[in-house]
């Protein structure tokens, strides 16, 4: 009991700190018109925002799109984290809602992937409590029920990839300037093994063996060719095709479709019922140097 009143104490505080605002009159459960047939509804948009992601949900479509403004990079701190999962909460919690567009509103940069400020220095309560958002944030993205579509409109490194891989569908933008991949081993450090499977279960085994231990960053035609990204589009389609991507998967019964990303998803219920130990404060130190 103790124990779950001081993760509720602390998640508490997370939200505080994070800055999260709902809209004062936002009702509980937002109208169905999702469940209504195209174009007997005029569009409606909902937004709701905190202060490093956007979200705005077309009641008519069910469609919600989340765009990540944290400059410089959209780098993945505590309280990015904690937003990002309190977003996605309220979205499955809303029935209007259906399926997710994640995109970036920062120009060049999809994610820089954890953000390594908060790898260093800290306390160990502090890299606990980072490292639990770490994962949260993965086995809400990769277990939700929503459709959900990464349009990759900048480079994504490392965690920053971790997002793209963990969406049903990943479309990018072509730039020769844009790389994606899980670059861990370049920085002398190992990629989880929940990183690993997400990554498998995309490219297969061998690409990913061969991706991991060089930890390459990929250009969009090589992610492409690869399979890490299924789509690759111009800057001006991107959110063009994410919608009819998305309006192809919602064409599907939600609950077919939803047990069987679950049966697909095996990974998740591994680390859900294994909670790993988090890292400690020295192996943080040792794998930063800091
Ligand atoms: C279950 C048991 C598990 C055990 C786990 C054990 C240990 C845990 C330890 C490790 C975790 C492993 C998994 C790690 C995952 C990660 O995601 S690590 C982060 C990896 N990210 C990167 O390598 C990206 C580095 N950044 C870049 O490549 C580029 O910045 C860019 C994203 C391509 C953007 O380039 P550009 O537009 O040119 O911008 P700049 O490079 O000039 O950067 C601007 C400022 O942003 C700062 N910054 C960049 N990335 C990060 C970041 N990830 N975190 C924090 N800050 C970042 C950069 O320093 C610049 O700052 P200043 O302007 O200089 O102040």
């Amino acid at each position: 009991m103790a124990a779950v009143a001081a993760a509720a104490g602390t998640f508490a505080r997370r939200m505080a700190r994070s800055g999260v605002l709902f809209p004062r009159s936002s009702p509980q459960v937002w109208p169905q018109a999702a469940r209504q047939p195209p174009g007997l509804l005029p569009a409606q948009r909902r937004a709701f925002s905190n202060n490093k992601i956007l979200v705005e949900l077309d009641t008519s479509s069910g469609v919600a799109t989340m765009k990540f403004k944290s400059p410089p990079v959209n780098s993945l701190s505590l309280d990015f984290l904690t937003e990002f999962c309190i977003s996605l909460e309220k979205l499955e919690n809303d029935r209007a809602c259906r399926g997710l567009i994640i995109t970036s509103a920062i120009p060049r940069v999809f994610s820089s992937g954890l953000d390594i400020t908060e790898m260093c220095g800290k306390s160990t309560e502090h890299y606990a409590e980072f490292w639990r958002a770490v994962q949260e944030m993965w086995i809400r993205l990769y277990g939700s029920n929503l459709v959900t579509v990464a349009a990759i409109n900048g480079s994504s490194p490392a965690g920053g990839c971790l997002i793209a891989l963990s969406c049903d569908y990943r479309i990018m933008v072509e730039n020769p300037k844009y790389v994606i991949g899980l670059n861990e081993a370049q920085l002398g450090i190992v990629a989880p093994f929940w990183f690993k499977d997400t990554f498998v279960n995309a490219v297969g085994h061998r690409a990913a063996e061969r991706s991991l231990q060089l930890g390459l960053l990929h250009s969009v035609p090589e992610a492409h060719r690869m399979g890490l990204v299924d789509e690759v589009v111009p800057e001006e389609k991107l959110q063009e095709k994410a919608v009819a991507v998305m309006a192809q998967w919602l064409a599907l019964p939600d609950h077919a479709r939803q047990l069987t990303k679950s049966m697909m998803r095996k990974t998740f219920r591994t680390l859900s019922s294994s909670h790993p130990k988090t890292p400690s404060r020295s192996h943080f130190q040792r794998t930063w140097r800091c």
